[in-house]
């Protein structure tokens, strides 16, 4: 039966990347978008801002919210500190079976914990299940839908502190006009636009980076 697009990306990253090499599976990743098919990964132009917001919070504990084949897991992890960790909730199991290859052949799988299943269903468990108090960073990127609901939930589960940054991809296209409207008007976070485009297009996006007050 014909292969899925996820297969395809990782034969992709299989043909062009080196083992242990996080920066060539990104950039095969790229090319094979570019090039070959497009997919929903966050891409080099809005990975680029992504790869600034967690440089320069050098965070410890970080939640990433849709998988799908791992890009943004492997463009994340490769910047954090010895020590830090990555927990990535992904729905689809097709999608989680891809990624959990995909980031064995970046050699990232210390860092990261990939964890199959509804966001509202783990998010109340990551106290008991992964030891986590609050995380410092969370990166918002699966069904638009969820984002509002699932960052009140993190807050009523006590996940955030003062300090804690949220990352939302796609405030624009497909676009979370409830997300948005919370986390701009709330007094409890501090939120600024990054202006750019959709992944491997010329159609605008872009992200929204949210503080939380505490
Ligand atoms: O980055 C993304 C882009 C799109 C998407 C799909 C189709 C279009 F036409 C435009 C945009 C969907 C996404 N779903 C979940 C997480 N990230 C997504
Ligand atoms: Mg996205």
């Amino acid at each position: 039966t014909r292969s899925t697009r996820p297969q395809r990306l990782l034969k992709a990253v299989r043909k062009r990347a080196k083992r242990g090499d996080p920066q060539s599976v990104i950039s095969a990743i790229d090319h094979f978008c570019r090039h070959s098919e497009w997919a929903m990964n966050i891409g080099d132009e809005k990975g680029s801002i992504l790869d600034s917001v967690v440089s320069e919070l050098s965070p410890e504990k970080v939640l990433e919210l849709g998988t799908y084949c791992g890009y943004s897991t492997v463009r994340i992890a490769r910047l954090l500190p010895p020590g830090a960790r990555l927990i990535t909730l992904e729905f689809n199991a097709d999608y989680a079976a891809i990624a959990k290859q995909v980031i064995a052949w970046a050699g990232l799988e210390d860092k990261i914990q990939l964890v199959e299943g509804a966001s509202e269903d783990w998010i109340p468990h990551m106290k008991e299940h992964f030891g986590i108090e609050t995380f410092d960073f969370v990166f918002l990127d699966h069904w638009k839908d969820r984002y509002l609901p699932d960052t009140k939930l993190m807050e009523d589960c006590g996940l955030l502190r003062k300090g804690t940054v949220l990352l939302a991809d796609n405030v624009i296209c497909p676009g979370v006009p409830d997300y948005l409207e919370y986390v701009r008007n709330s007094l409890s976070y501090k939120s600024c636009y990054f202006k750019s485009h959709l992944e491997y297009t010329k159609a605008e996006d872009g992200l929204e980076k949210s503080v939380f007050l505490g």
